[in-house]
């Protein structure tokens, strides 16, 4: 086999039809030991067991609910309040220069300051002529981008023109200079073609006029808009700042490097969530590994600089998850504690203060990242000010089976129909709460209603923020 065929396997190991029967499983302690043989036929792969249902319930039990809180938000509900919540924090806008305000939101309209173009401007490299040719001109340079406004033509007359240069008043036309023939001999200029009024001049005004609103507040700082705002006279943009996150990583079992060994794990959050945030646009101050230990987890909390505090792991009733007993004594206001959603029903979001807030993700990778989603991703855009979204439905391919009470979201790959030719979305395999392996081939997240879906249903899809944001 060789490396393609071997690359498109191992995606294809990854995708497979989720609508099977569930898989029996296995009793905490019998899970098998090995992990299935890589390189599988994809007939093989659909055959394969399906490790995807947290050890200890099964997606049709949802368990008992983390912390014996037994009141669930309902999963769009949670996003709303998230979102709601970064609103009610006051806008904090400032003016920077434009070089500092990439990756940030218009506090403002940006409204043009001048006409665009500010002046009658040649399209071409070529010859501004007035009147009907052939045309009477004089031995130069002519006119140059750049230079203060030239003599008008007089009808009948040419003269030499760059692209960008200010058109002498009374032009009818600029000539390309492919299309004109110069006699120098007779210093008199004649067309090869047709000559339109109008053509190859870019009227002053003709993309704005002074005053015109070119984008909305609340509009993403992009390169693009770098530059039109460069074009329309800004120096400095006022501008919401990009709110700022700090990572708290939270479990005694885990290791920054190496492999796993004698019961503890690698910190698969601590590289995921940074630049995950950063593609979120938040900006990430620090990402910090605090074990289990309470006081160090109270001291980061209440030391923060941060807007928003995000922790991972310890959200669930066991006897080192810290969390909830924090936020208890800290007199946090718990907006959201546990989400109808699976993976990731025990993530939360309390108020620390009014201006700082904590979203605590599970500690199951895949649980994180649907925390990350369903109430970093909306917090942080209220506390920008973005807009919200028209949210984005697709059809899927095969039926996904639904949890009886809570939203899945499980990780899909847009494809397309080979024998239609229209895109789907096709759900990937293993999509457990501890595993990682689905959304790391995936382009976004299916949210499965209560009950699943049907094959052909249109599901809201959350896309993955790779594919519109920048990592820096
Ligand atoms: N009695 C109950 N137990 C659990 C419930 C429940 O409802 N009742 N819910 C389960 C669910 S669902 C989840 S999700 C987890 C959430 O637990 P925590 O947020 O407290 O997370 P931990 O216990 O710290 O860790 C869970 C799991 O994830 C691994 N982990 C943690 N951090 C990382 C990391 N940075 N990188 C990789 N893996 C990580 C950790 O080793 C555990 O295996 O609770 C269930 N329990
Ligand atoms: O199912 Mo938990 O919610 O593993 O995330």
């Amino acid at each position: 086999m060789n490396d393609r065929e071997h690359d498109i396997d191992g995606i294809e190991q990854a995708l497979a039809l989720v609508n099977r029967e569930q898989p029996a499983v296995p009793a905490p302690g019998t899970a098998p030991a090995a992990p299935p043989a890589p390189a599988r036929s994809p007939a093989e792969t659909v055959a394969l067991p399906q490790p995807d249902a947290p050890a200890g319930h099964t997606e049709a039990d949802p368990g008992p609910a983390p912390g014996g809180h037994s009141t669930a938000t309902p999963w769009a509900e949670a996003r709303a309040v998230a979102a709601r919540t970064g609103r009610a924090v006051p806008a904090r806008p400032r003016r920077v220069p434009l070089a500092q305000a990439l990756g940030q939101v218009l506090a403002e309209p940006l409204t043009a300051l001048t006409d665009l173009p500010s002046f009658d401007t040649s399209a071409m490299d070529g010859w501004a002529v007035a009147g009907p040719g052939p045309w009477a001109y004089r031995q130069g340079t002519g006119i140059l981008a750049g230079r203060a406004a030239p003599e008008p033509l007089s009808d009948g007359e040419a003269v030499r023109i760059a692209t960008g240069a200010r058109v002498p008043a009374d032009t009818t036309a600029v000539i390309r200079s492919e299309h004109a023939r110069a006699d120098e001999a007779k210093l008199r200029l004649h067309v090869r073609r047709e000559v339109t009024p109008g053509q190859d001049i870019r009227p002053r005004g003709q993309e704005c006029r002074t005053g015109d609103r070119l984008l909305p507040a609340g509009s993403v700082v992009t390169p693009a808009v770098l530059g039109l705002a460069a074009a329309a006279g800004y120096d400095v943009l006022a501008t919401i700042p990009r709110p700022t996150v700090e990572v708290l990583v939270l479990g005694d079992e885990l290791l920054t490097e190496g492999l796993p060994r004698d019961g503890m794990v690698r910190d698969a959050l601590g590289p995921l969530l940074a630049p995950w945030l950063r593609a979120l646009g938040a900006d990430v101050l620090d990402t910090r590994c605090l074990g289990d230990d309470p006081q160090a987890l109270r001291k980061a909390v209440l030391g923060t600089e941060a807007d928003v505090v995000v922790t991972t792991g310890g959200t669930a009733a066991g006897p080192v998850d810290h969390v909830h007993p924090f936020l208890a004594t800290a007199g946090a206001e718990l907006l959201v504690d546990g989400v109808d959603v699976r993976p990731g029903h025990p993530m939360l979001l309390a108020r620390l203060a009014p201006d700082t807030h904590l979203v605590g993700l599970p500690g199951n990778p895949l649980a994180a990242v649907s925390g990350l989603l369903t109430l970093a991703e909306p917090l942080l855009r209220g506390l920008a000010h973005r807009p919200t979204p028209e949210p984005y439905r697709a059809p899927v391919r095969d039926g996904i089976p639904g949890h009886p009470v809570s939203t899945r979201l499980v990780p899909v790959t847009h494809r397309t129909d080979p024998r239609t030719g229209a895109e789907h979305s096709v759900p990937l395999h293993y999509n457990g709460p501890a595993m990682l392996r689905g959304i790391a081939a995936a382009d976004g997240l299916a949210v499965v209603p209560p009950g699943g879906a049907r094959a052909g249903d249109e599901l809201e899809i959350l896309d993955l923020p790779w594919a519109e944001g920048c990592f820096t």
